[in-house]
């Protein structure tokens, strides 16, 4: 009986919470590093299909580094990144268009819908075109200052807000792939982070929340507890042309950074591998894992 109280006990007291919560819209964006972990993704969706159960409004922008890069190994391609982009030319696209619109994105909402959620693909796979993502071809400036040709790759520019809408307001977790279209019907990959952070920003989210395979943003990225715990725009900048944040760090700050600027309140780059890391970012007042604020930090 005392168990069974206790229970009860944690009910009640996850009220408040819930209730702070409600209607409110979290992007969740889901790295390719953490999917890789089978039982780390099922944790993820489990706290996902919760948060949707308790009218939470939870939105999955997913990324799939890791699978486009071994698919590409298996077609015998050598993967090549440009300050943490992919390079894409038409047989890398075919590859990101399969795993990433196809595998991955109709995987995850089948897995929500597996542990008793409700959860749509939004991908233009397929017959049902149900894309939401439109944008244009991108180029990057090389360290010379020069554009650097990135072949297929592409930013958002519009979103569908209104089919995401809906979908949240019925109750359905919305299921999104980083690839967008262009007015003439081009085809682009999208890095993952920049997706969610466009995402965010058109459905006006309360909180964007990026799930990778590290606890954060660290001083030293081979060392956990070099774990940088709020990081302001300036210091973020510093670390990004001292080198001390790299790789696919790069384009998550650079969106973190961008989505501030545009009125999202709250946003963290935290351990997907964690158990209910989730839950824990949405109802621990300190969270977990790197903040990332608008105004200068207190502790860096
Ligand atoms: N300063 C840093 N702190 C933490 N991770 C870093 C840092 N610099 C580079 N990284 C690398 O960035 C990776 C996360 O980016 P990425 O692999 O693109 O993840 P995801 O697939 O989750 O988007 C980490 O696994 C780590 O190797
Ligand atoms: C242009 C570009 O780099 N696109 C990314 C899209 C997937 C992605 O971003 O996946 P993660 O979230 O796992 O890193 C790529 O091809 O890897």
């Amino acid at each position: 009986m005392q168990a069974a109280i206790e229970k009860a006990d944690t009910l009640i007291e996850a009220m408040g919470w819930i209730r702070e919560f409600r209607d409110k819209v979290t992007v969740i964006k889901l790295g390719g590093s953490v999917m890789e972990d089978e039982d780390a993704l099922r944790h993820l969706l489990v706290d996902i299909v919760f948060m949707e159960t308790v009218g939470m409004r939870p939105i999955v922008v997913h990324g799939g580094g890791a699978a486009i890069s071994r698919a590409m190994a298996e077609a015998g391609i050598e993967p090549n990144f440009v300050q943490g982009r992919r390079y894409t030319d038409d047989a890398t696209l075919a590859i990101v268009e399969k795993v990433l619109a196809g595998q991955i994105n109709e995987s995850i909402a089948e897995q929500i819908e597996a542990f008793g959620g409700r959860a749509m693909p939004l991908n233009f796979v397929g017959e049902s075109d149900n894309n939401v993502l439109f944008g244009e071809r991108i180029t990057l400036d090389g360290e010379d200052g020069q554009p650097v040709d990135l072949g297929h790759v592409g930013q958002v520019t519009r979103v569908d807000r209104d089919i995401i809408d809906n979908l949240c307001y019925a109750g359905q977790v919305p299921v999104i792939p980083s690839m967008c279209v262009d007015e003439a019907g081009n085809k682009y990959n999208v890095n993952a982070d920049t997706a969610a952070m466009a995402v965010a920003q058109a459905v006006g989210a309360e909180k964007l929340v990026f799930l990778s395979d590290v606890n954060g943003v660290r001083q030293d990225k081979d060392d956990p507890d070099s774990l940088i715990h709020t990081l302001n725009a300036q210091k973020a900048r510093e670390l990004i042309s001292s080198g001390v944040i790299a790789s696919g760090m790069i384009p998550k700050v650079e969106a973190c950074l961008a989505t501030l600027e545009k009125g999202v309140r709250k946003i963290h780059i935290i351990d997907g591998r964690l158990r209910h890391s989730l839950l824990l970012e949405v109802y621990t007042n300190t969270g977990v894992g790197t903040e990332i604020i608008g105004e200068p930090a207190a502790a860096v």
